[in-house]
């Protein structure tokens, strides 16, 4: 039986225990002789046991253990570390690790609420040994990433994000639930494994499955009460945009991959219109994505809202956005083209028309837009062709490569720079080392991933108690994102911050989410006196003053 001290994580300190505590505790002989150490010493021997791993995978597993065992030693060296960490225990890694999660020893972690539960997930939950919880991440796992349906496997996902929302967001460990709904799995190459963790059978569907969903809403709302923030993850096309209609102005809740993408996306542009050589407004821009699902009409539908507040009407914002899904060029009187999408398919001429189908360099040719959106999960489909294109019509090109892991990217950052003579303004939605260009230029690729606004949207919703998470929040999250961009990130091509800063980063988006709750009349909780310091002093930092 290991000492309850020691075997709780929220409490045990290992070799940090002081001489006096190891008495008090009666701890004496169950840590090692040595004297104490600091946790900027026990920071440091992490960081080099991380480094002496093989593979990324290794340094997962062997994260995720250190988790389990000391939670401050953990987010002490993440918050310490996290352009080093982050793609560890969070894209791209953790892809890697959810596509073997039923084979790899890791310490369990998460809440796995299955379809054999209906009717009973108030008692699930119940298991829980957290009775205060302030953010739950869910996910159903039917599009983890852009690996695709994954079951059970996905809970590295919701683990991963309740854990930058600790590292990032400085939401406190304790009070985050990571939660995966086992509807099913319809991937044989997962399901059928004779390891795996989850529901052997095929996804609820229909009624059935929005009656499982509708049950958990209820659930954590009565277990957690109506301001416990609810994050829907990577759930799959049929039903992300749809949940999140349905449920947005009941709970207190929203969708990462539709709106905080859609927050990091518009941020991302908002910052390229400062560089010398981009159209410098809005509304001079044309949008081309690839890939029409959550990520992509959530980005347009952002970039809507803030073209409307320059004054464009809502149909001519939209006139702004065009999309390209597996069949082509969606356009007015295509077939198979979603109430989503509708909202985006224009109306085209004959030319146009004739070349709809015939790939994205044509595309790219005819419409002549000034930025480029990847969120298809196609590896490549920005091809040399298609940057050079980007290249030819603008001075300086976005290309963002939004789509996740680094292996589903449209290209790689050195591909974007290389094909444009280093002119692209290049994001990825996983990490790209910096480029050289030459002897005078390095230029560093921002990463357009939600994770630097869901950990400060959390933090400001959670701060202000608010009922609901309007548009409206997430336009101020990206302003306020934007606004962080310096100019010696702008001046090497970069349109996000310093992934260093996050935690100040989250601090400055939760004061503009607490100000836009208060300013509708959302908030559950007094934010009149609330400043991004005092938000910043209350943030979750085991380092802080000791490293
Ligand atoms: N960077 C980020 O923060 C971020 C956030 C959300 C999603 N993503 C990534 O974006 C990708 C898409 O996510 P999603 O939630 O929109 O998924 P989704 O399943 O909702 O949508 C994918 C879209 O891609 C389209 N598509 C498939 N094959 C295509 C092809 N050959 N050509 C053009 N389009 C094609 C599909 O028709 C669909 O419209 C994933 O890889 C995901 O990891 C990144
Ligand atoms: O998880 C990420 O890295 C971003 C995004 O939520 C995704 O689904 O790709
Ligand atoms: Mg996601």
């Amino acid at each position: 039986m290991p000492h309850p001290v020691l075997a709780d994580p929220a409490q045990n300190r290992g070799r940090r225990f002081s001489y006096a505590e190891r008495e008090r505790n009666n701890l004496v002989g169950l840590v090692h002789p040595a004297p104490p150490r600091t946790l900027h010493q026990e920071v440091s021997r992490l960081l080099s046991a991380l480094r002496a791993l093989p593979t990324a995978l290794t340094r997962y597993q062997f994260l995720m253990r250190i988790l389990q065992d000391d939670q401050s030693l953990f987010f002490a060296a993440a918050q310490a570390n996290l352009p080093k960490i982050l793609p560890i225990i969070y894209t791209p890694t953790v892809g890697d690790a959810c596509l073997s999660y039923s084979e790899l020893p890791l310490p369990l972690r998460g809440l796995w609420i299955d379809a054999q539960q209906r009717g009973r997930i108030d008692a699930v939950l119940s298991n829980w040994p957290e009775d205060n919880i302030d953010v739950v991440v869910v996910s159903d796992c039917q599009r983890i990433l852009g690996l695709g349906d994954l079951g059970a496997n996905g809970m590295g996902i919701p683990v991963g994000k309740l854990l930058l929302y600790s590292a990032c967001g400085g939401i406190n460990p304790d009070r985050c639930l990571p939660v995966v709904l086992d509807v099913g799995c319809n991937n044989p190459s997962i399901r059928n494994n004779e390891n795996y963790i989850g529901l052997p059978q095929d996804r609820l569907t229909g009624q059935a499955y929005d009656d499982f969903v509708q049950e958990f809403m209820d659930a954590i709302v009565k277990r957690y009460g109506k301001t416990c923030l609810i994050q829907f993850e990577d759930f799959g096309n049929g039903n992300a945009l749809r949940l999140l209609e349905h449920y947005r102005e009941k709970n207190c809740c929203f969708n990462d991959d539709v709106q905080g993408t859609a927050a990091v996306g518009l941020a991302g542009i908002l910052s390229a219109l400062r560089i010398e050589g981009v159209p410098s407004t809005l509304s001079e821009h044309k949008f081309l994505f690839l890939g029409a699902g959550s990520a992509g009409i959530g980005i347009a539908r952002l970039i809507v809202l803030a073209l409307m507040r320059e004054g464009m009407s809502e149909e001519e914002a939209a006139k702004k956005c065009f999309f390209v899904d597996s069949r082509g060029l969606v356009y007015q009187g295509r077939e198979r083209v979603t109430p989503a999408k509708a909202t985006f398919a224009h109306e085209i001429g004959d030319d146009v028309k004739a070349i709809a189908g015939d790939g994205l360099e044509a595309i790219v040719k005819a419409l002549r837009p000034t930025a480029l959106i990847g969120v298809s999960t196609i590896p490549g489909s920005f091809t040399e062709g298609v940057i050079k294109q980007m290249g030819e019509i603008n001075e300086r090109p976005l290309v963002f490569a939004l789509s996740n892991p680094t292996s589903k990217a449209e290209c790689t950052a050195e591909a974007a720079y290389k094909h444009t003579d280093g002119r692209a303004i290049f994001a990825s939605g996983s990490p790209f080392a910096p480029v050289k260009l030459d002897e005078r230029r390095t230029l560093v690729p921002g990463q357009g991933n939600n994770s630097y606004i869901f950990p400060g949207l959390g933090l400001g919703i959670v701060t202000a108690g608010a009922r609901h998470v309007p548009e409206s929040m997430l336009l101020a999250a990206s302003d306020s994102l934007s606004k962080l961009v310096d100019k010696e990130q702008l001046a090497v091509s970069c349109v996000y911050p310093d992934l260093n800063s996050l935690m100040d980063i989250s601090a400055h988006i939760a004061m503009a989410v607490c100000e836009e709750a208060k300013r509708l009349g959302l908030n559950e909780k007094n934010v009149d006196d609330i400043t991004v310091e005092k938000i910043r002093a209350q943030m979750y930092e085991p380092g802080r003053g000791l490293m």
